[in-house]
């Protein structure tokens, strides 16, 4: 497994080398040894599946308070997503900077939300899945999100945004007296 940091301290890209043969195809799906260093000595307690119909369709932008903040590990199994980490850090040099990679099912390729940071995507394909690896169980209590169309943080969303969420479409906006997440 290969990883690539990004301007983005603790988001990464991990990269894992898909060997095809006359039958398909066989890749390294987790490691818990090679990804010792982006775990922290956290493990991986919980695995989420999500189906996204509609091309266009946000989900996010998402995180968990402390003490249920958590790495996330995101995957495409199927179709293609524009997938979004937001630094929501106080005090970090990226703080509300964003970074987008694009996951695909062909791909291998995962990108890694660490604690303090929010979590997003939208779905380029129909039937877009996502696999997420979490080092934190769902805490309700503890979810929370700013909004994905906040224009204070002009996330560049490939296509307009369809289909979100009650939830997320009454997400809050960042403005001056938002400070950012303390671990
Ligand atoms: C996240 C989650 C939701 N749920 C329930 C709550 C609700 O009834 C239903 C759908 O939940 P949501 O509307 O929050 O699903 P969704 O908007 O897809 O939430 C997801 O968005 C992306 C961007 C992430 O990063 C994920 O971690 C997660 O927050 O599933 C669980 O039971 N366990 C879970 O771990």
């Amino acid at each position: 497994m290969k990883i690539e940091s990004t301007p983005i301290a603790d988001v990464v890209v991990v990269r894992t080398e898909r060997r095809g043969d006359g039958r398909g195809a066989f890749s390294r799906f987790f490691c818990e040894e090679e990804l010792a260093d982006l775990l922290g000595g956290r493990r991986i307690v919980q695995i989420n599946h999500s189906v996204t119909r509609a091309p266009g369709t946000v989900r996010g932008m998402h995180f968990q308070h402390a003490p249920h903040a958590e790495t996330k590990f995101v995957r495409c199994l199927r179709g293609r997503a524009w997938d979004v980490a937001l630094d929501l850090r106080a005090g970090s040099p990226t703080f509300l900077k964003w970074r987008a990679h694009e996951l695909d099912a062909e791909q291998a390729d995962m990108l890694v939300i660490p604690p303090g940071c929010a979590h997003g995507f939208q779905a380029l394909e129909p039937d877009t899945e996502l696999l997420y690896l979490h080092t934190a169980a769902y805490a309700p209590q503890a979810e929370d999100g700013v909004d994905a169309a906040d224009p204070h943080l002009a996330i560049a969303w490939p296509l307009p945004l369809a289909h979100r969420s009650p939830r997320d479409i009454a997400l809050r906006r960042v403005d001056r007296d938002f400070k950012g997440l303390v671990p």
